[in-house]
């Protein structure tokens, strides 16, 4: 037999252990259903003049606001930087599965097949990696050595990330009216995510990711061209359209508490679907374990008081099990 048909996913319908209970299905209503609302922000606009850059940070925090995401577009990374780096993990997650499950004292990155990620009961129909990526030369002598190409293709990508990211927190802050460099402190952790959703015999039955918040400062993610990620807008589930070369950016809970609740952090889960495998790397931007997360004093006035609580921010992941049963060891390499 051709090891491939071995895979997890090689099934004429989705098993029992993969169905979701009813209510938390993404059900026969068109799964794939984009919301043409959450905008679209082209980011070399903020260069041109003063009056462009305001106006595009009015975009980004109105979009911030309505729907705690939105997507990039003219960020000044390299398309091919792009395609490479969802090319490597395609090769990544193609591997045979003992090249990648059966690794010994895999320090430095996690893998969560599909057969061992268990959420309430039921499978996720993915599979994932997740490492550390700040300071990058450390942390990438540790990361997967195949395929030959996955350190340096990745390592390109997270450099341009971390870019774009401070660029965009950059924007923000100048909109909240907070020093700049305050994300200086708060945005020193790198965490990337990748994951493989592979086709689905019946995306109606069962999910990617279930629904949840990001734990992370900011999060931005590359889905390639196909879409998947929904987002709950006027109490509907709808998708992020797969705009060509572009970035999606989502709020996470640490930006909501600072910015006082103006900034909100957004449920949102990740279907499947039947025609064609779906690519996802997230960075997720996050403060250091020992940081303290708290609403900025310059929001806050008489008629804005503290809606949340100061917490260090290694508190609010465990407390909240933000990344499951590798809660732990994320916060360890972190
Ligand atoms: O696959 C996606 O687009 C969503 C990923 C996501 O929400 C996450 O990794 O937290
Ligand atoms: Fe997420």
């Amino acid at each position: 037999m051709e090891r491939h048909s071995s895979k997890w996913y090689n099934v004429q319908s989705v098993p029992q252990s993969y169905t979701f209970p009813p209510e938390e299905r993404p059900g026969e209503t068109p799964i794939i259903q984009i919301c043409h609302k959450i905008p679209v922000i082209d980011l070399e606009k903020s260069l041109v003049s003063s009056s462009e850059k305001m106006e595009t940070i009015k975009q980004l925090l109105q979009a911030g606001q309505e729907f705690g995401f939105f997507q990039v577009i003219n960020h000044g990374i390299p398309e091919d930087v792009m395609s490479q780096t969802i090319l490597t993990f395609n090769e990544f997650f193609d591997m045979a599965d003992e090249q990648i499950t059966n690794v010994p004292a895999r320090k430095g990155w996690i893998y969560t097949g599909s057969e061992q990620e268990v959420k309430d009961g039921v499978h996720l129909w993915r599979d994932n990696i997740k490492h550390p990526c700040h300071p990058l030369e450390k942390c990438m002598q540790s990361w997967p050595d195949k395929p030959a190409s996955y350190r340096e293709v990745v390592g390109r990508y997270v450099a341009e990330i971390r870019k774009l990211s401070l660029t965009i927190l950059e924007l923000i802050s100048e909109g909240l009216g907070i020093e700049s460099g305050y994300f200086d402190e708060q945005s020193q952790v790198q965490l990337l995510s990748a994951n493989r959703y592979p086709p689905c015999p019946d995306p109606s039955l069962t999910l990617g990711i279930p629904k949840h918040f990001d734990p992370s400062l900011i999060t931005i993610i590359t889905q390639g061209n196909v879409s998947g990620l929904q987002v709950m807008v006027d109490g509907k589930w709808v998708c992020i359209g797969a705009v060509p070369n572009a970035f999606v950016v989502n709020i996470g809970n640490q930006l909501e508490i600072i910015s006082n609740g103006m900034l909100r952090s957004v449920e949102h889960r990740a279907v499947t679907n039947s025609r064609e495998a779906r690519t996802s790397i997230a960075l997720f931007v996050n403060p250091t374990p020992n940081c303290i997360v708290e609403p900025t004093k310059v929001l806050l006035n008489e008629s804005n008081p503290p809606l949340y609580k100061f917490i260090l921010y290694k508190d609010f992941i465990n407390a909240s099990k933000a990344f499951g049963i590798h809660t732990d060891a994320i916060q360890k390499e972190a």
